[in-house]
C-alpha cells in the first residue's frame, strides 16, 4: 500500500509540463497543512488533555532534540548560500533560538518549557532520553539542508505555515488540561507565533519565486512532504514509545 508521500494523486493539475500560476502553487503547498503533526494522533491526545505526566514530559524531552538542531539546519543553509540579502534575512532565525545578548533565546526558552513540566536541565541537556527515531528524523532534516541547494532547505522549512496553530491550540488547551504545567514555561509557544509569521513570509516567497517550472513545482511539493515526514515520523516514535508502551527493545528485556 503506497502512503501518501508516493503518491501524487492528491495534486492538481492542468497537464503535467504547465507550471501553476503562482497564486495556485500557493494553494498546493498549503493543502499540504493536512499532513501536518497537529493532526497526529499523539498531539491530538496533546490537545484533549489525555496524556499523562510522562508522555507530556516525554514530548518535551524528544522535541528538544529539534529544538537544538534548527540552528545548525539554518547554519548548513546559509553556509550553501552565496546571496548575502538572503542570509542577512536568515540569520535571525539563528539568533531566535540561541539568543543574543539579554535575549537567551528559543533553547533556553524550551529548557524553561522542561522544567515546567518537570524536566531538569540536565536531563534535558544530557540527550539521554531522546528516542532513536526521533534522532533519525531530525538528523534526516539537517542533512538534507547540509546536502541539498539552499532553495531546497528553505522550502523545508515551510511547514512553520501551520505551526502557528499547533501552539495556539498548545497555549489554548494546557492550562485546562495541564494545570500542574507552570504557566511561564508556555512562553517558548507564545514568541513562536509572531516569528514564525515572519519567518514563513519570507521563506515562502523565496520558494514561490524560485520554483518556477511544472518540474521544479512538483519537486517543492516532494519538499515539503518529506519535511512533514520528518516531523509525523517523530510523533510516531514517541507515540510507539509513550502511549503504546513500546520503546525501543522493549521485546528484548521483557524476555
Ligand atoms: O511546535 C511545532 O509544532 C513546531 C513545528 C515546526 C515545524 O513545522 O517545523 C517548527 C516549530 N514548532 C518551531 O518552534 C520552530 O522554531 C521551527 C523552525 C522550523 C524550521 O523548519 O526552520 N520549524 C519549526
Amino acid at each position: 500500500m503506497a502512503w501518501i508521500s508516493s503518491s501524487e494523486d492528491h495534486l492538481e493539475w492542468h497537464d503535467r509540463d504547465t507550471p501553476w500560476s503562482t497564486s495556485a502553487f500557493e494553494r498546493q503547498l498549503k493543502s499540504l497543512g493536512r499532513y501536518y503533526h497537529l493532526h497526529h494522533p499523539f498531539q491530538q491526545m496533546m490537545a484533549r488533555g489525555e496524556l499523562d505526566r510522562d508522555q507530556l514530559q516525554g514530548w518535551v524531552i524528544n522535541r528538544f532534540y529539534y529544538q537544538i538542531s534548527i540552528p545548525r539546519k539554518d547554519a548548513a543553509l546559509m553556509a550553501n548560500c552565496p546571496d548575502p540579502e538572503v542570509r542577512r534575512h536568515w540569520v535571525q532565525r539563528m539568533i531566535d533560538h540561541d539568543g543574543r545578548d539579554e535575549d537567551p533565546g528559543g533553547i533556553d526558552a524550551w529548557l524553561r518549557l522542561g522544567e515546567a513540566v518537570g524536566v531538569p536541565r540536565e536531563r534535558m541537556l544530557s540527550l539521554e532520553d531522546v528516542l532513536p527515531g526521533v534522532r533519525f528524523a531530525v538528523d534526516a532534516y539537517v542533512n538534507f539542508a547540509q546536502q541539498r541547494p539552499w532553495e531546497e532547505a528553505v522550502c523545508s522549512s515551510l511547514t512553520e505555515l501551520f505551526a502557528p496553530e499547533a501552539h495556539r491550540s498548545r497555549l489554548a488547551t494546557w492550562p485546562t488540561h495541564y494545570p500542574w504545567v507552570e504557566a511561564d514555561g508556555l512562553a517558548y509557544f507564545r514568541a513562536r507565533l509572531g516569528q514564525a509569521r515572519r519567518d514563513v513570509e519570507h521563506g515562502l516567497a523565496l520558494t514561490l519565486n524560485h520554483f518556477r517550472t511544472a518540474e521544479a513545482q512538483r519537486r517543492a511539493m516532494q519538499i515539503l512532504q518529506f519535511k512533514l515526514d520528518v516531523l509525523w515520523s517523530m510523533l510516531d516514535a514517541m507515540y510507539l514509545a509513550y502511549i503504546v508502551g513500546m520503546p525501543p527493545y522493549q521485546a528484548v528485556r521483557d524476555h
